[in-house]
């Protein structure tokens, strides 16, 4: 990862199911559908993510180089490359992290490029952020009571009519029926009073992945999320993907481990030196000769 990554690597330690870890260990989630009150992912498009000739430079480094790429609508396309190819720079100029040198970003039919990352959140483009040290003071409820966009600050609350009070207590009973119905989509919710600072590693993937959720998004951007996760959260959390996927939200997943990319994305996109290398379906990419000369001369 670059130095500019911000979503990823947590401190627990694989294997380490946290505290009240989950007795049963199984996934439990199956039939569970999510009701985030807000009518679920709204994109028109058929192809909701372009990206157009997008470059960065880093002094001499050109991290991406003249990159394009498509993400179709409901999908779960898995972005690849070996290191150092691209991948958390493409992520960083998508959500607005970083601005690029040259090219251009589109979400929903509308020109995003260099616009500030809140910006393009409130868009419905949305990237999983590392729970930041303030927020581990907090509880996990605490937590995702904070997440949601639109809400009405602490510091308006304090000055404000009666009515509009009346509407901000009514928008937080709704918020917290829409916050259990999320810790219950994601099984965590016998540990909504524990410190988010205190869970393990998975854990802290799935609140992160929650408190994502909360924000409304049409598209999530996840890089590596499944790091220092243990095989039964990983499998877990592979499970939640593929049921939103299927309820129509969109995934571009950045990840390492080749297995999963191939048995879970319907789509891959290898970049190669900044640049996209080749697209297809992962029959396609494990097929391909000039992705096999790349990753095993770009010690993977
Ligand atoms: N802030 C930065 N300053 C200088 N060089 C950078 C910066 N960020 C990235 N790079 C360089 O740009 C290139 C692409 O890096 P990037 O992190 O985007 O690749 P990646 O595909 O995510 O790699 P990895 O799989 O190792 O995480 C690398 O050569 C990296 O060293």
């Amino acid at each position: 990862m670059s130095d500019s990554d911000v979503t990823n690597v947590d401190g627990g330690a694989a294997g380490d199911d946290g505290p009240n870890a989950d007795a049963a260990g199984a996934p439990t989630t199956g039939s569970t559908s999510l009701d985030l009150g807000s009518g679920g992912p709204n994109v028109s498009e058929e192809y909701p993510l372009q990206v157009e000739a997008l470059r960065k430079s880093f002094g001499g480094i050109t991290a991406v180089d003249d990159a394009s790429f498509r993400v179709k609508q409901g999908s779960l396309t898995g972005l690849i490359g070996p290191n150092g190819a691209g991948k958390s720079t493409t992520f960083n100029l998508i959500t607005g992290m970083l601005q690029p040198d040259s090219g251009t970003v589109t979400f929903d039919g509308e020109d995003i490029t260099g616009q500030r990352p809140h910006a393009i959140a409130n868009k419905g483009l949305v990237r999983t952020f590392q729970i930041a040290r303030e927020l581990q003071e907090m509880t996990v409820l605490e937590n995702l009571m904070l997440a949601p966009k639109g809400q009405r600050g602490e510091a308006l609350w304090r000055s404000v009519t009666p009515g509009f009070r009346d509407t901000v207590v009514e928008q937080e009973t709704e918020l917290l029926e829409r916050v259990w119905n999320v810790l219950e989509f994601f099984d965590i919710d016998h540990i909504a009073e524990e410190y988010a600072g205190n869970l393990s590693g998975g854990q802290r993937k799935l609140l992160e992945m929650a408190r994502a959720l909360l924000t409304d998004p049409d598209m999530l951007l996840l890089d590596e999320p499944f790091a220092g996760v243990n095989p039964s959260l990983e499998k877990r959390l592979l499970q939640h993907i593929h049921e939103l996927r299927e309820e129509g939200y969109t995934f571009l997943l950045v990840e390492h481990d080749m297995d999963l990319i191939m048995e879970n994305c319907e789509r891959v996109i290898v970049l190669h030196q900044g640049r996209v290398l080749t697209e297809g379906s992962p029959d396609e990419i494990q097929a391909n000769e000039e992705v096999i000369e790349a990753y095993l001369g770009g010690n993977v």
